[in-house]
């Protein structure tokens, strides 16, 4: 027997009359009919299939076509061999650099489990990205796959230039003397230089400031000052690697200059912001963002230019402004990312696991992906196997419940980047059925984040149904989604059971690729949910994914409803 949970409301029933519900009440002696505070807003409960369809009579919405039914093939044989049960909730972030931009690697990383493939355009030539680019989009489209593409912005950091010539890197030595020169160089630049990107920096680094290479990989100290040239003795030695990251700090603390009016998007980000829109990226993320005004900005330019203004903008927060402004900026944004490389950089390294919490936190009440990213599994860029520390830390951030977790070295140029993919992807699944099972999930208390009365009824409908499938311990929660918002907010819920996140269009599968707990399928459906449902059933039995006896919690974004079956 089907139970079903309807709300109707002016939104989705626009001709609902009261009229047509009086009929309804008496000719249905066990269905009940609560008028709740706003006029036409009716919640009924009906316990049988035929009162079920007459609800969607009511509604007068049938189109009921066949169609195409996408999902890829490692969640298939993931859902087949593990069960509904067992699939990864915690979604997988690559950066795509020189060793896995060929096809084959590619697909071996999307085998592994990547969701969401990363270009970082402070590297490689744009032509460089538009081939990864290409070769994703072949991917999912020969094989099924939904990975998504992130393009993240290169913003107006403090960098050092390349090495030049064909050295790649070089080491500085305890107590040398370099030249950090915002001059410009010919290749190759003479000994012991390094050229700096940021005009300023002659003028406002002081004698006595301590100079960090990529967070304090390198330390120097700054001597003496020669106009545009700035002398440093190495005090911390190691490896310079090329158009690493320079902050300076004077007295303990970050010293933000003029360096903090550059703006967050340069010139060169907006040429490369084109470029994203151009070849129909999925995410942008955008690298120091220090307000909301910036995400806004972007926001509307990309709603200008893109034809479905589809593309999502993640806020990277790495920044000491962007810790300070947090909640505006995730408010306006479409996801965020815990930036730790440079955040470390610029807040003491102490202060980041508060930060990371704080952060992951902030997202999840305001309904916004969040990605956990930098030196997860720092030292897999040369050894086969992780640290003990570097487990303990993504076992942390999958506890956090972050929507993702993120590689960068590690699948860019790392020597093992199936494996660390592979670390990533079974410690997950670990963690989160150890959660599971100890139920160690404290409950976090949801607040209110509606903005209209629609919304409210599609939150309290997916707060509702994650509970009810915690309590009745079900197999799967489906959603039936065109925007992707029912799913997000069945996301936020975290809960013990996958979500099954059914929507119409290709780019919203792949959006909801980067969410906490979701299997996007791509599927052509009606507002008619019998005929839904009973599509989804006898397609994914066909296919072995589901099968007789399963319980499902459904809820849809058309008729906004809960429903609660076993799979016929
Ligand atoms: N497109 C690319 N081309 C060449 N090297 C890349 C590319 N993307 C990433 N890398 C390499 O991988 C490293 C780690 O990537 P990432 O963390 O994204 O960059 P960064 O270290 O600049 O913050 C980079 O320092 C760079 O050496
Ligand atoms: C992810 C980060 O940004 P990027 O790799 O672009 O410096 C970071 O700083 O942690
Ligand atoms: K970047
Ligand atoms: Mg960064």
């Amino acid at each position: 027997m089907a139970q079903s949970l309807h709300f109707l409301t002016p939104a989705t029933s626009p001709t609902l009359k009261t009229q047509t519900f009086s009929k309804f009440v008496l000719s249905k002696s066990n269905l009940s009919i609560r008028q709740t505070r706003k006029p036409l807003s009716i919640c009924a409960v009906s316990s049988d299939l035929e009162s079920k369809s007459v609800t969607t009579k009511i509604l007068g919405s049938e189109n009921g076509k066949g169609g195409v039914f996408e999902v890829d093939a490692v969640t298939e044989v993931e859902l087949k061999e593990n069960g509904f049960r067992s699939t990864r909730r915690t979604k997988l972030v690559c950066t795509i650099g020189p060793t896995t931009c060929g096809f084959e690697q590619l697909e071996a990383l999307a085998v592994g489990g990547m969701n969401v493939a990363r270009i970082n355009m402070c590297h490689g030539t744009r032509d460089w990205h538009r081939g990864v680019i290409q070769s994703v989009r072949r991917l999912n489209e020969e094989k099924g796959y939904a990975v998504a593409i992130m393009m993240d912005t290169e913003g107006s950091e403090i960098h050092m230039g390349d090495l030049g010539g064909s050295t790649a890197s070089a080491k500085a030595e305890d107590g040398e003397i370099w030249t950090f020169s915002v001059r410009a160089f010919d290749s190759p630049l003479p000994e012991h230089t390094i050229s700096v990107n940021y005009e300023g920096f002659a003028e406002d680094v002081k004698v006595g400031d301590e100079l960090l290479v990529d967070g304090g990989m390198v330390r120097f100290e700054v001597t003496e000052k020669l106009g545009p040239d700035v002398k440093c003795r190495c005090t911390d030695p190691g490896l310079l690697l090329p158009r690493a990251n320079l902050t300076f700090w004077r007295d303990g603390s970050l010293v933000r200059e003029r360096n903090a009016m550059l703006p967050t998007i340069s010139s060169k980000d907006w040429l490369d912001i084109d470029f994203g829109i151009a070849e129909g990226v999925d995410f942008i993320a955008i690298s120091f963002v220090k307000s909301a005004e910036v995400i806004n900005h972007l926001k509307s330019y990309i709603a200008a230019r893109s034809r479905d203004s589809d593309i999502a903008v993640i806020a990277k927060i790495e920044s000491v402004d962007s810790l300070k402004n947090l909640k505006e900026i995730i408010q306006a944004s479409d996801g965020a990312m815990v930036a730790r490389g440079d955040l470390g950089a610029q807040i003491p390294l102490e202060q980041v696991p508060s930060a990371q919490q704080r952060i992951v936190q902030t997202c999840r009440q305001l309904n916004k992906p969040v990605i956990v990213a930098s030196q997860l599994l720092e030292s897999m860029i040369e050894c086969p196997t992780p640290t003990r520390a570097e487990v303990a830390d993504v076992s942390e951030a999958v506890r956090q419940r972050a929507d993702a977790l993120m590689l960068s070295g590690e699948s860019a140029m790392g020597q093992f980047p199936d494996k660390a993919l592979t670390v990533l992807r079974s410690v997950s699944l670990r963690i989160e059925k150890w959660w599971r099972e100890e139920k160690r999930h404290e409950a976090m208390e949801l607040q209110d984040i509606a903005s209209s009365y629609s919304d409210s009824i599609s939150e309290e409908i997916c707060n509702s149904a994650a509970k009810m499938a915690n309590n009745l311990e079900v197999d799967a929660l489906f959603v039936y989604t065109k925007t992707g918002h029912m799913a997000s907010l069945l996301s936020r819920c975290r809960p013990d059971c996958p979500i099954f996140a059914f929507t119409n269009t290709t780019s919203v599968r792949r959006r909801l690729n980067l969410q906490w707990g979701l299997i996007p399928f791509r599927l052509d459906f009606s507002d008619d949910m019998e005929n839904n449902l009973n599509k989804t059933f006898s397609l994914l039995k066909a296919r072995g994914m589901v099968k007789s006896g399963d319980l499902v919690i459904a809820v849809s974004d058309m008729l906004q409803s809960i429903q609660v079956m076993n799979v016929p």
